[in-house]
């Protein structure tokens, strides 16, 4: 089929990606950073490197409950005492021929080189001449001289890089900055976003409908994609379907780092939203996208830093768009780097088709299945259905005008780690 006058300037989605991660590097975007307690810091990025200043293990440590001994002694030893985790290093020092009982993270004496686990171990006991009984330890198996310590440093050394700036603070790194003794942490600033609706028929959602109105679904459902510790949304309300307004919002808001605008971005009498942006300093860098849901979706950046999405009214559309670009450039901005949504290839569980000319974005949710997870493809009656769109677990991106039989293997959205 030919292609309409509008199409040949719609791009393709790597494209729309590409134009996103290009206008992000030339921004030279940077944002500035704030002290605060490790405690606080859960999904927050580093913004500065942090270094270690300790050993990690900080000392020779047991990784059994057994005993440590020289291994070179052989494998019937005197048991001259226990050691537990937190006694001070090197309170026992048990000679040649001699081991003591030690515990899982207890400090291992400089005088042994050798733990054996305490299944490996008989113990038995003997009276020396005086009468008096002691303790032997019998190694049922072959010693391995060297094994089951955990050497002081073998995870990290003083002085070493531990995480550069830009890092985000996950589970993991609040562990490994703990491990170090850090107690707080230089964190960028948040990120703030603001989102702000168009529509005369919209409603905010604390308002009575009248007929003809909506309510205002996708201020709430796009913050609620977008939220995240390293982010602070700002509602910015509904705007009518009104140029002069539409621009005055754009431009009182370009301290925020990204504007996010639905509604008003298609080819309507009253779809103002791409004249309002340009004459409020935006520069385009694409409008429609060869996609759908989501097609007409703008893109600028103003002069003073602010990008600016126009995404589509349509509730699932602009959902889309927020999953597919203004995500990825969120993480940007909090992070220092940009990468693009990363796809995973899974079998269908049920058979669907896409009879649009565009890649189409389906809704998707996991399912396990004996030979392993396969993703369903939900129904959907459109790019309004804001209902069906709450079973969504994911995106799955399907080529256009194709059917597809289960079991074909597809691409299918990883979530960005918040
Ligand atoms: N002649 C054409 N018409 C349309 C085209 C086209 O190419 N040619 N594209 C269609 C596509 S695709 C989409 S998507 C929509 C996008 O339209 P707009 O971005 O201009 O959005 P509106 O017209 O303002 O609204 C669309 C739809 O969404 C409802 N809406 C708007 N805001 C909200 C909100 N905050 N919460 C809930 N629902 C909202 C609105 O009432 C409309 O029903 O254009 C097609 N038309
Ligand atoms: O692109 Mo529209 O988003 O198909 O409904």
């Amino acid at each position: 089929m030919e292609s309409s006058g509008q199409e040949r300037y719609m791009i393709e989605v790597e494209e729309a990606l590409r134009l996103i991660g290009q206008a992000f590097e030339h921004s030279g975007a940077l944002v500035g950073s704030e002290d605060m307690a490790l405690e606080a810091a859960l999904g927050r990025v580093l913004g500065a490197p942090v270094d270690c200043r300790l050993d990690h293990p900080g000392f020779d440590q047991s990784a059994m409950d057994g005993i440590a001994f020289l291994g070179a002694s052989g494998g019937r030893l005197r048991v001259v005492g226990t050691v537990a985790a937190g006694d001070p290093p090197d309170q026992l020092m048990p000679g040649p021929g001699e081991c003591v009982r030690i515990m899982t993270g207890a400090p291992v004496p400089s005088s042994t080189d050798t733990v054996e686990m305490v299944e490996q171990v008989r113990f038995e006991t003997e009276t020396d001449e005086a009468g008096n009984p002691y303790e032997i330890a019998v190694l049922e198996g072959e010693i391995h001289g060297g094994r089951h310590i955990r050497r002081q440093g073998e995870n990290a050394r003083a002085g070493e890089p531990l995480y550069p700036e830009g890092t985000l603070v996950r589970a993991g790194e609040l562990g490994g900055l703990l491990s170090q003794g850090v107690r707080r942490v230089r964190v960028r600033r948040k990120i703030r976003i603001g989102i702000a609706t168009t529509g005369d028929e919209v409603v905010p959602y604390h308002r009575p409908l009248a007929p003809g109105q909506i309510y205002n679904t996708n201020a709430l459902a796009l913050a609620g994609l977008l939220e995240a510790p390293s982010v602070e949304i700002v509602q910015l309300g509904v705007f009518p379907d009104d140029l002069a307004q539409t621009r005055a919002c754009l431009e009182v808001n370009t301290d925020l780092d990204v504007l996010v605008l639905t509604g008003g971005v298609s080819m309507g009498r009253f779809d103002f939203v791409p004249e309002a942006a340009e004459r409020a300093g935006f520069v385009p860098q694409f409008h429609k996208v060869r996609m759908k849901p989501g097609k007409p979706v703008w893109f600028g950046r103003h002069p003073e830093g602010t990008f600016l999405f126009g995404l589509p009214g349509n509730p699932v559309s602009a959902m889309v768009g927020t999953l597919l670009y203004v995500t990825p450039l969120v993480r940007a901005l909090a992070t220092g780097s940009f990468r693009e949504p990363l796809w995973t290839t899974m079998p269908l569980a049920t058979a669907c088709a896409n009879r649009a000319r565009f890649p189409f974005f389906a809704g998707g949710s996991f399912t396990p299945t004996p030979t392993g997870l396969c993703v369903t493809p939900l129904p959907t009656s459109g790019s309004g259905d804001v209902i069906r769109f709450s079973h969504w677990e994911t995106l799955i991106r399907l080529p256009p005008s194709a059917e597809f039989e289960s079991d074909t293997p597809v691409q299918v959205l990883l979530p960005f780690p918040k």
